[in-house]
């Protein structure tokens, strides 16, 4: 299982910070839709050329113009764009047909949707790379939100999947458990007093 560490930063040189402690124990660098609107693409590309070795992901979330942001994401540096999966097919087409000419992937994240492993098959049948069962921020906060529900939807998929939704040191090895192909953590990395140290910990998690 590979480990994505979503930056949910709003500067650049923040998360050029973050991803300089984190790098050596992640897989994936995540640059989160509030980066990415608070800093622009150029975030991207300042990220990968300081780890051309390391998975970029650009978290647009693009719900419109898919093959459109799909493609300026991509020539900014991105390996890995996110498309929701509730916007329409098309959107997934268009970022699928953006990503085949750059050699990249598409992510739909299923944020939001009420029957995930549905969707999932769905979309993984238009090309995409894998689905992300994911809790946002918001809906972590909510009274009733059960983490154990998308490893549920994960495994009922049939399809590739990671997981995103508040994931620590104590659920990762659950994760990893459901099938899931990458685990994403934000919060437990970047808010740990050491960043090094939280990405390290989340690392010798997984088998
Ligand atoms: O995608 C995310 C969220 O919508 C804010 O952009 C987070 O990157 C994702 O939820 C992972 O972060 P944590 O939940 O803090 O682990």
């Amino acid at each position: 299982m590979k480990l994505q560490f979503a930056m949910d930063t709003l500067t650049t040189q923040a998360a050029l910070e973050l991803a300089a402690a984190a790098a050596p124990h992640v897989d994936i660098l995540e640059l989160g839709t509030p980066l990415i609107k608070s800093a622009g693409l150029s975030a991207v590309t300042a990220v990968k050329s300081a780890h051309p070795d390391k998975i970029v992901f650009a978290d647009l979330k693009t719900m419109d113009a898919g093959e459109l942001e799909a493609e300026i994401a991509f020539a900014a540096g991105a390996d890995l764009v996110s498309v929701l999966g509730s916007a329409g097919d098309s959107t997934i087409l268009g970022a699928v047909k953006a990503a085949k000419k750059h050699g990249k992937g598409i992510v739909v994240d299923l944020i939001g949707v009420a029957d995930k492993p549905a969707r999932a098959k769905e979309v993984v049948a238009l090309g995409v790379e894998f689905v992300e069962m994911h809790a946002g921020l918001d809906e972590q906060a909510e009274e009733g939100f059960t983490f154990s529900t998308l490893l549920r939807d994960g495994e009922a998929s049939g399809v590739p999947f990671s997981v995103a939704g508040g994931i620590t040191a104590s659920t990762i090895a659950a994760v990893q458990q459901s099938g899931a192909r990458v685990a994403v953590a934000g919060g437990a990395i970047y808010g740990a007093p050491d960043v090094g140290v939280a990405a390290a910990t989340l690392r010798a998690a997984i088998v």
